[in-house]
């Protein structure tokens, strides 16, 4: 099984949702961004370098966005953890995606999520105000 790793990126009641670019099946669909943890490499450490090289932007990890099964399913051979996180940067979509939005729980029903993101989108609207 291997490991994907996501953050909320939280700003005020809003969090940054990231349109993908790529493969095809997963292309025009929103996600928490973040990616795949390489050999060797801690969780939090690999979503702080996706985070830089997706979005040019320095996170700083809060808690995790626990599942009920503890990782959050994505298919037989991948599993996905999430963490809140924050920036004072601004993100900036590179080659992973082509749109970054900062959306408040009213509007999270507006994007068409990828499949595995929509119990935690759902999870995080929840815990937003506004
Ligand atoms: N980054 C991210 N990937 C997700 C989410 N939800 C979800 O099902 N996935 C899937 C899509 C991909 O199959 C996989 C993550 O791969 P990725 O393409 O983002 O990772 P990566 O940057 O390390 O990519 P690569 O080196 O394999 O090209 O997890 C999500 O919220 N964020």
């Amino acid at each position: 099984m291997r490991l994907v790793v996501a953050a909320v990126l939280r700003r005020g009641d809003r969090v940054l949702a990231c349109r993908r670019t790529r493969p095809e099946a997963l292309a025009g669909l929103w996600e928490f961004p973040g990616g795949k943890v390489e050999p060797g490499e801690a969780p939090e450490d690999a979503l702080v370098r996706e985070l830089a090289e997706e979005l040019g932007v320095n996170v700083r990890l809060g808690t995790e966005l626990v599942a009920a099964q503890g990782m959050w399913p994505i298919s037989t051979e991948l599993a996905m953890r999430v963490w809140w996180a924050e920036t004072e940067g601004e993100p900036v979509a590179g080659e992973s995606h082509d749109l970054v939005r900062w959306v408040g729980r009213g509007e999270f029903g507006e994007l068409e999520w990828v499949p595995a993101d929509v119990a935690i989108a759902a999870l995080v609207a929840d815990s937003l105000t506004g």
